[in-house]
C-alpha cells in the first residue's frame, strides 16, 4: 500500500518541490498551505500529473489547524507515514529594530507551527503503531545566525533544538525526527529577503543581497527545490531509518559543521 505524506506550506517554493518528489517516490500527497488560491492551482497541477493527492488549507501556527490537517489526511487516505513541517516565514530587520510583533509572528509560524505539526503527526503514528517520520525545515540559519536575520535565525535554532528533543522523546515509538537545512534557494522567500535587505544599505540594489549570498556558495550556484527534495526524499525513505535527531545541511558549501 502507498505511504502518505503531508507537506505543510507546499503550494509553492521548496514545499512544492518536496511534494513533487515524494509523489514521484510513490507517496500519496497531502498538499497544505495558508494560501488557498495557490494551493488550488498546485493541486490541479498534481492531479493533472497523475499524483494521488488532496489539499488542506490551514495555518501552521494554529494548533487545531495542524491536528485537523492530520485528520483530513487520515480521513482521505486511511493512514499517515511522513509529516514535513516545511512552512516558514522570513523577516529582515536590524537587531535594534526587532519588536514584539516581529518576534511573536515569526516564532508562531516557524517554531510553534513545527511543534504543533510534530505533536499532531506523532499522535497519529502512535495510534497506528507504525514507524513515522517527522521532517522539519531548518536552515543554515539554524546552525549560524546571520546579520539582519536575527529573529529568523533564532527560530531556526529553535527548530533544530525541537528536532533534537522530539527525536529523543519519540524514539521509543519508532518515530524518527530529522531536519533539512537548506542554504540559498531562489524562492519567493529569497525575493522578499533581497527586497527588504537592500532597503538598509545605500550601496545595494535589488538582487545584490541574493547575489552576495550566492557568490559565497562553494559549488557556485544557488539551490534548486530539487536539491532540497533529494535530501527530504532520503529522510522520508526506509534508507534513513537509523538516523534521528539530525539537522542536515544541504547548501552547496556555505556553512561547515
Ligand atoms: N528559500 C531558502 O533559501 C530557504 C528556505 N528555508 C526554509 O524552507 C521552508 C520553505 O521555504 P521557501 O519555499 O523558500 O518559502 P516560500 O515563502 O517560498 O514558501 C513558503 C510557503 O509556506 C506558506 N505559508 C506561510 N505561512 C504559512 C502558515 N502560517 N501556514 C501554512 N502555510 C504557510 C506560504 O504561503 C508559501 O506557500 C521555510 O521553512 C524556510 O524557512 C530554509 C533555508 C533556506
Ligand atoms: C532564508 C534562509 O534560510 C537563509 C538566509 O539561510
Amino acid at each position: 500500500m502507498s505511504k502518505v505524506a503531508i507537506i505543510t506550506g507546499s503550494a509553492g517554493g521548496l514545499g512544492k518541490g518536496i511534494a513533487k518528489r515524494l509523489g514521484e517516490d510513490g507517496f500519496k500527497i497531502v498538499l497544505h498551505d495558508i494560501n488557498k488560491e495557490m494551493l488550488n492551482s498546485t493541486l490541479k497541477e498534481f492531479k493533472d500529473a497523475g499524483v494521488e493527492s488532496i489539499s488542506v488549507v490551514g495555518d501552521v501556527s494554529k494548533r487545531e489547524d495542524q491536528f485537523n490537517l492530520v485528520k483530513e489526511a487520515v480521513d482521505a487516505f486511511g493512514q499517515l507515514d511522513v509529516f514535513v513541517n516545511n512552512a516558514g516565514i522570513d523577516v529582515v530587520s536590524p537587531f535594534l529594530d526587532i519588536d514584539e510583533n516581529q518576534l511573536n509572528k515569526t516564532f508562531a509560524v516557524n517554531v510553534n507551527g513545527t511543534v504543533f505539526g510534530t505533536q499532531a503527526a506523532a499522535e497519529q503514528f502512535i495510534k497506528q503503531d507504525t514507524k513515522g517520520k517527522v521532517i522539519n525545515a531548518c536552515s543554515i540559519a539554524g546552525h549560524e545566525s546571520f546579520e539582519m536575520l536575527g529573529t529568523y535565525s533564532a527560530t531556526k535554532h529553535a527548530v533544530r533544538s525541537f528536532t533534537h528533543s522530539a527525536s529523543k522523546e519519540l524514539a521509543p515509538y519508532k518515530i524518527r525526527v530529522n531536519a533539512y537545512c537548506p542554504g540559498v534557494a531562489g524562492t519567493a522567500m529569497w525575493d522578499r529577503i533581497d527586497e527588504e535587505m537592500v532597503k538598509y544599505y545605500d550601496d545595494m540594489e535589488r538582487g545584490d543581497a541574493y547575489k552576495q549570498f550566492v557568490d559565497g556558495i562553494s559549488l557556485g550556484r544557488s539551490q534548486e527545490p530539487e536539491d532540497v527534495a533529494n535530501l527530504v526524499s532520503f529522510l522520508a525513505s526506509d534508507d534513513s531509518d537509523y538516523i534521528t535527531g539530525q539537522a542536515i545541511i544541504t547548501d552547496g558549501g556555505i556553512v561547515y559543521r
